[in-house]
């Protein structure tokens, strides 16, 4: 009988560390990963392009007709572990150590290591973010800073849950035969090898989040990842548990075939907000009735949002999972005391707005808003969670999710979408994942806003700001030149080149040019991003 020999291989450098996160079993593991679900992954990346021509040709997405049946069956989740039946507080942020040990210390009830929308994955961070939360699941995380300030865990931490990458993306430093694995299951794959055993000798478990998915196909093969994964390591099925992010628009119509799929590995939705209005936009980029307002006018208020978050509430409850909100990017502003007020008054009411309409927790970007957090789902939750609340009152048609939000397109959205498109690529290709601009929390997710916006201004008939001039490729060449001055003046010279400003500016610039649109920004920039 002829085997195939297939061979994995490393093209990153072996930093301080390493050889301890990619042992031969761990790539082993990863490797079987590989080889057992990568054809499919492509398959279902294919399916997206297929859907997106249909789209394209005018077709309008609808619940499925085909899975009735499980929308109107009376099946539930898997019981929850009890560590995840209080999840009011989640926080999350990238794998970076220093920021790993805050967010487990500061006091909300999970913590979301990210791989993704927070995440720029240098090889660097994709393996030591690994080594960060090996030690910090063994409580020997410890990290000291160059004034000598260090820090440990709290003997009470929040429970963890990893967010791998998306379906979409690639780890070139890892191939098998020569072929790219998928950065999900290199982030998946490496976290489960070395901690599900461990979390569960703690009495936790591993814990996932799962981003960017467009359909319940491709939750089951997240599934099938879980049951091969948990049978490969002698592990109960049913020890993962996962939430899936809703944050496309195709997503919101196959909530309950999403549960379904994921139903003994499922710890409920979450509401990304961010990537849901991207995915609103480039989905229906190509509509001469879709054209959204400035960014900072598309909120949860907006008639479309609000529509899907209530879904999601409703969908979950019914299926006895919970329904968790979703992220509001006001992160603490220091030495302004009136925007600092205003900040938190903002999510003070984005998170008054989720806990009354049924969300059984929500996300925070920063250990300031912690509490702000805490005290809103205190006094309007008083149990674990409020998945009693079935909220059966609710009616969400496919035409609620499809409403177009109102609102005016002005000159100072354009600058900002470009200047913060620009700040955030750049920020991204020197390795950090998520980055505070204009007292914003901006990560892959914002930013694909921006820049998708700015393509599609110049593009539609009614690309037209306020004032009536409409939005050519020369005034965004302009608008640009002059905010990349500003940067200039803010930075200085020295900074601004060291911060690779001119080349996310090239990129930034490529993706609004180009008329074939750039599916993420970050599968573009990951042949720029720095090799460290
Ligand atoms: C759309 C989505 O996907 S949302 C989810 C993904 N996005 C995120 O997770 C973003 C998370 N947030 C962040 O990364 C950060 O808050 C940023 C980049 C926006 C701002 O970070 P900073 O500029 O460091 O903020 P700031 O200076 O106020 O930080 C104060 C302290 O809080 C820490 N901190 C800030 N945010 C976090 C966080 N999310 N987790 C842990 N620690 C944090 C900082 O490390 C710093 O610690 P130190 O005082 O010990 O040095
Ligand atoms: O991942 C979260 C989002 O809002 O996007
Ligand atoms: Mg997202």
């Amino acid at each position: 009988m002829h085997t195939e020999k297939r061979v994995i291989q490393i093209h990153g450098a072996m930093q301080e560390g390493f050889e301890e996160i990619l042992t031969e079993d761990a790539l082993q593991f990863v490797e079987q990963l590989h080889i057992r679900f990568n054809e499919r992954r492509k398959e279902l990346l294919n399916r997206r392009n297929q859907m997106e021509e249909q789209l394209r040709q005018g077709m309008k997405p609808d619940f499925l007709p085909e899975t009735k049946q499980i929308r109107e069956g009376s099946w539930t989740i898997a019981p929850l572990p009890d560590d995840l039946q209080d999840r009011r507080v989640e926080i999350t942020g990238p794998v970076e150590r220093k920021m790993v040990i805050n967010a487990l210390n500061s006091g909300a009830k999970v913590f979301m290591a990210d791989f993704e929308d927070s995440n720029s994955p240098t090889w660097h961070n994709t393996v030591q973010g690994q080594l960060n939360l090996r030690d910090a699941i063994r409580g020997t995380i410890y990290y000291e800073n160059e004034q000598g300030k260090v820090y440990e865990l709290k003997e009470n931490t929040a429970v963890l849950k990893v967010r791998p990458r998306g379906w979409h993306l690639d780890e070139k430093h890892i191939t098998v035969n020569g072929e790219r694995v998928s950065g999900g299951l290199v982030d998946f794959g490496l976290f489960f090898f070395h901690n599900a055993t461990e979390l569960m000798a703690k009495g936790t478990g591993p814990y996932f989040y799962l981003p960017k998915l467009e359909s319940h196909l491709e939750a089951r093969l997240w599934n099938e990842v879980f049951v091969f994964a948990q049978e490969k390591l002698g592990i109960p099925e049913g020890t993962i548990k996962a939430t899936v992010l809703i944050e496309t628009i195709l997503a919101a119509f196959e909530m309950d075939e999403i549960l379904f799929e994921l139903k003994d590995h499922s710890a409920g939705l979450n509401c990304g907000r961010w990537d849901y209005i991207f995915s609103y936009l480039k989905k229906f980029r190509h509509d001469q009735d879709v054209i959204l307002p400035d960014r900072a006018q598309v909120t949860m208020e907006s008639p479309f949002m609000q529509a899907y978050s209530l879904l999601a509430i409703q969908t979950c409850h019914k299926r006895n999972a919970p329904a968790i909100g979703g992220m509001a990017a006001q992160i603490p502003i220091k030495n302004n005391q009136e925007a600092n007020a205003k900040a938190f008054s903002k999510v003070e009411a984005d998170k008054e707005r989720e806990v009354k309409n049924g969300h059984d927790g929500t996300w925070i970007a920063h250990p300031g808003m912690v509490q702000t957090a805490l005290d809103v789902f205190n006094q309007h939750m008083p149990a674990a969670n409020q998945i009693h609340r079935k909220r059966e009152d609710i009616t969400v048609t496919a035409q609620d999710l499809l409403e177009i939000p109102m609102g005016d397109i002005t000159e100072q959205g354009l600058r900002t979408n470009i200047s913060v498109g620009v700040q955030y690529i750049a920020s991204w290709l020197c390795g950090r994942g998520a980055a505070p601009i204009n007292h914003l929390m901006e990560d892959a997710a914002t930013a694909e806003i921006s820049r998708a916006q700015v393509w599609q201004w110049i593009r539609h008939p009614k690309g037209q700001l306020s004032d009536g001039r409409y939005i050519t490729l020369e005034m965004v060449e302009q608008v640009k030149e002059e905010e990349l001055l500003r940067i200039k003046q803010k930075l200085g010279a020295e900074a601004y080149d060291a911060n690779r400003i001119e080349a996310a500016s090239q990129l930034f610039m490529y993706f609004i040019q180009e008329d074939e649109f750039a599916d993420f920004l970050t599968i573009s920039a990951y042949e720029q991003l720095m090799e460290i």
